[in-house]
């Protein structure tokens, strides 16, 4: 039995039909531990970015094992959910690319585009999404080291070069 997830799903006003969609599935599913909603409700005009960053930053400081997003095209959540330190998001609207998110890439962050892909799609690579686990023992974990070490080293020049 894997470990369920804790989830963080948010999207813009572009998005909410399929985020509210695909919350219910993640509530009534058996490998979901929580589900957290860090908005947009129905009359909700946040702006894509502090949604996304929101739900990143839940990611990043380990409240959230993985968050699930949507905006018009799933571009602009996945944009700003990588500037937090420590995320990899990607926008995947087919199913290898889903596995391979999660597989190669050990991405937290899953974001769709509503004006791009079906809901019965969206809802179906989602079930899909939460069947994988990274593996550390993988060969694709020295490559995601790799951006690790890079985002380490680029904050090690910012500071050094603010001292
Ligand atoms: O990536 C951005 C999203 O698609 C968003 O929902 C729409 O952004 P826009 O209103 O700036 O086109």
């Amino acid at each position: 039995m894997t470990d369920k997830l804790r989830i963080v799903v948010g999207s813009d006003d572009a998005g909410h039909q399929y985020k509210e969609a695909l919350k219910q599935d993640l509530l009534g599913s058996s490998l979901v531990a929580e589900v957290t909603d860090v908005g947009v409700d129905a009359d909700g005009h946040t702006a894509y970015p502090e949604v996304a960053i929101a739900a990143a930053e839940m990611v990043a400081r380990g409240e959230a094992d993985r968050a699930l997003l949507v905006c018009g095209t799933g571009l602009g959540v996945a944009i700003a959910a990588n500037k937090v330190k420590g995320i990899r998001a990607v926008t995947a609207h087919d199913s290898f690319s889903v596995e391979r998110a999660v597989l190669s890439n050990n991405a937290q962050i899953l974001t769709f585009g509503q004006r791009v892909v079906g809901l019965e799609l969206a809802r179906r690579l989602a079930a899909e999404w939460l069947t994988y686990r990274f593996d550390e023992t993988s060969a694709s974990a020295a490559k995601v080291q790799l951006m690790s070490d890079y985002e380490d080293a680029s904050e090690d020049a910012d500071a050094g070069a603010a001292a």
